[in-house]
C-alpha cells in the first residue's frame, strides 16, 4: 500500500474500526411478523423510546490497578433524534472522555451507550456517529474536496447499507462551494473546521459529536461559524452532543445545557433552553438570554466553588 494511503488509513483509523466484529445489533422490532396494527405501532413506539442517543450509568477511571483515578461517575443522560445539547463543565471534568466514550474511541468501565438502540460497536461500524474535533485534523496534502471524501474511500462499503451525502453539494451547504479545490493552508481556521463538519457529515449520521470545534477561534469568527452550524442542523436535524467551555454559545445552540462537576465528573444539573428557534445573533441581546445566561453561570460557579451556590442563584442554589 503507498505510504501517502497508509498514512490516511491511520488517521482515520477510528472511524473505520469497529470495536465488535459481530454485525449489527439493532434491537428486533416488537412482533415483527404479526402483520397486526398493534404490533406495527409497538414497533414505531419501540424505535422512538430507543432514537438518539442513550447514556445509561458509564463510568471510566483511568491509572493502574494501584492507583485509579474515576473520571466519570454513573452518566445518565438521552438526547433525543434531531435534539442538541451542549455540555459545560469545569477543565478536567470528564467532557472529552464522555464523548470518547460515546464515539467509541476508549472503552467504558461500566454502563451502557446506544445510538437509535445499537451499542456504539455496531453504530462506530454502520457510520451512525460523525465527530468533530477540537482541531480540523485535515490532511495538508489533500483539496478539500478529498478530505471530505476520504472517509469514502478508506471505509468505501463500510457504511451499513447508510445513504452518503453528496460531498459537492455538502461543501456548498457549508459556503465553501468555492473552495472545493483549495488546500487546508489556502483557508482560514473557520473555513477549516467548516470542512471538518461537513466531513463528519459524509454518512449522514445520526449522531453528531463535536468537541469545542471553535474554541481556536476568535469571538467574531466564532460566532460566524456557530450561526452558520446553527443553520446547517436545523435543516439536518442531528442528536447532537456539543461540548464547550461558552455559555452563550451553550445556549445560542441548544435546547438543554448539561452542567457537568468534577472529580469524579459527574452532571450536576441540566438546564431546559426554552428559547423559541430558529435563533439569531439579536438574541444574545434578549432579557430571555440574559436570563438563562445567569442560570447557567451560576451553576458553573457553583460546581467550581461548592458554597458558592445559594449566593449566586439569589438563595435557592437552583437553575431550571
Ligand atoms: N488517556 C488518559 N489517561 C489518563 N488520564 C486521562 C486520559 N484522558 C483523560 N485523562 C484525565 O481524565 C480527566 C478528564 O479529562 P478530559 O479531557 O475528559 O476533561 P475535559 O473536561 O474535557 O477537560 P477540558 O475542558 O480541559 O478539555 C483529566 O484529569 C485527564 O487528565
Amino acid at each position: 500500500m503507498p505510504a501517502q494511503q497508509q498514512h490516511d488509513q491511520q488517521r482515520l483509523a477510528h472511524e473505520a474500526m469497529p470495536l465488535d466484529e459481530g454485525g449489527p445489533t439493532r434491537a428486533p422490532l416488537a412482533g415483527a411478523g404479526a402483520g397486526s396494527q398493534a404490533a406495527t405501532e409497538a414497533a414505531v413506539q419501540a424505535a422512538a423510546r430507543t432514537g438518539g442517543v442513550r447514556i445509561s450509568n458509564v463510568s471510566k477511571s483511568f491509572g493502574t490497578d494501584e492507583s485509579r483515578t474515576l473520571v466519570l461517575d454513573g452518566i445518565d443522560l438521552s438526547v433525543g433524534m434531531g435534539e442538541f445539547v451542549s455540555v459545560i463543565g469545569p477543565s478536567g471534568c470528564g467532557k472529552s472522555t464522555l464523548l470518547k466514550v460515546i464515539a467509541g474511541l476508549t472503552d467504558a468501565d461500566g454502563g451502557e451507550v446506544t445510538v437509535d438502540g445499537n451499542p456504539v460497536s455496531a453504530a462506530t461500524k454502520n457510520k451512525m456517529i460523525g465527530l468533530v474535533p477540537q482541531s480540523p485534523a485535515l490532511m495538508p496534502w489533500r483539496t478539500v474536496l478529498d478530505n471530505v471524501t476520504l472517509p469514502m474511500s478508506v471505509n468505501r462499503g463500510a457504511n451499513g447499507g447508510r445513504s452518503m451525502r453528496d460531498p459537492v453539494e455538502l461543501l456548498e451547504s457549508f459556503g465553501l462551494g468555492h473552495a472545493i479545490d483549495k488546500y487546508p493552508a489556502q483557508l482560514s481556521g473557520g473555513m477549516q473546521q467548516r470542512v471538518a463538519i461537513a466531513r463528519a457529515f459524509v454518512f449522514d449520521p445520526s449522531v453528531l459529536l463535536m468537541d469545542e470545534p471553535f474554541s481556536a477561534l476568535d469571538e467574531m469568527n466564532r460566532d460566524q461559524q456557530r450561526m452558520g452550524l446553527l443553520d446547517f442542523w436545523q435543516s439536518n436535524r442531528k442528536a447532537v452532543i456539543f461540548i464547550t467551555h461558552s455559555v452563550p454559545e451553550a445556549i445560542m445552540l441548544s435546547d438543554r445545557i448539561v452542567v457537568m462537576a468534577a472529580h469524579p465528573g459527574r452532571i450536576a444539573e441540566i438546564i431546559d433552553v426554552d428559547l423559541p428557534r430558529p435563533r439569531s445573533v439579536d438574541d444574545y441581546a434578549t432579557d430571555e438570554f440574559r436570563d438563562l445566561e445567569g442560570i447557567v453561570r451560576a451553576k458553573l460557579r457553583a460546581v467550581m466553588e461548592p458554597g458558592a451556590a445559594d449566593a449566586a442563584a439569589g438563595g435557592t442554589g437552583e437553575t431550571r
